[in-house]
């Protein structure tokens, strides 16, 4: 069975810019004028020092409330907003638990009143692995198939971007190098644009390195290394790009 999820290629557009965002709390700006492109099909992954408003930037493009002075427009290649539905996956799996594992995969639909859709859960659920415990609840798993359904709810959302928040941040380092591979594969036709610590995570991830940093910050990319994500962790390369990537996210931004 091919792994990716091809129910959403046709909602993908091209690519999708972030313009002129701005964050400020009071007269702290934190951000202010950046511009970000998000090609297609790519995952991108920022990283920065804790505090200069990685979530906060990912909050803004899911269109949540973060202040009264943020703003950014988010719009596709011909220049028109970006509308569709955006899907999120955060540190916290934010599954309910009192509902089996299929029904916590088809939630969106479940709260937006739409049809639920049960084969397409299942099939998912297979994807990742899961299948066997459609009518588990949550709480009877391990925090790697926690996240593998996460992944499948994700998914079951068919949305074209994909913001992720540290998503993988509680997991052990054998069983996120899994659900690396596994996540690469099924969101290949999506947008994803995940915020990470782990540089090693970013290295083996990334289409497109963002480093943000700097007061107010700006992002800067940094090239990835050679090869198709997801990459090998005992590759050469990594352990190049990897010390280059740590003196880039200690350095002080002038
Ligand atoms: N409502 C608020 N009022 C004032 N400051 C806020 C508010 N919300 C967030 N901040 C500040 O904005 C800054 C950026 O927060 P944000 O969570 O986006 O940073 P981050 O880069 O994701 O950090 P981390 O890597 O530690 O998660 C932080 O210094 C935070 O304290």
């Amino acid at each position: 069975m091919p792994l990716s999820d091809s129910s959403s290629s046709a909602l993908a557009p091209d690519g999708l810019r972030v313009q002129k965002a701005r964050l400020a709390f009071g007269t702290r700006v934190l951000f202010d004028d950046i511009s970000l492109s998000l090609p297609s099909s790519s995952w991108s992954c920022l990283l920065g020092r804790s505090g200069c408003g990685k979530s906060s930037l990912l909050r803004m493009m899911a269109g949540l409330e973060v202040a009264s002075d943020a703003h950014l427009s988010l719009v596709d290649t011909d220049d028109h907003p970006f509308e569709q539905r955006i899907a999120w996956m955060g540190q916290q799996d934010l599954l309910l638990p009192w509902r089996r594992v299929i029904d916590n995969v088809q939630l969106g639909a479940v709260m937006r009143g739409e049809r639920h859709d049960r084969d397409r859960a299942m099939s998912l659920l297979e994807k990742v692995g899961l299948d066997w415990a459609a009518n588990s609840y949550p709480q009877t798993l391990s925090g790697g198939e926690r996240a593998r359904i996460a992944l499948a709810r994700t998914l079951f959302e068919q949305a074209a971007l994909v913001l992720m928040d540290e998503p993988f941040a509680a997991l052990d380092a054998m069983t996120r190098l899994d659900i690396h591979a596994q996540a690469c594969e099924l969101l290949s036709d999506r947008i994803v644009l995940m915020v990470t610590h782990d540089p090693l995570e970013a290295l083996r991830l990334s289409d497109q390195l963002l480093v943000m940093r700097g007061s107010p910050a700006r992002i800067e990319q940094i090239m990835p290394p050679q090869g198709v994500p997801p990459r090998d962790p005992a590759a050469t390369s990594i352990s190049h790009h990897h010390g280059e990537l740590l003196k880039a996210l200690m350095e002080q931004a002038s």
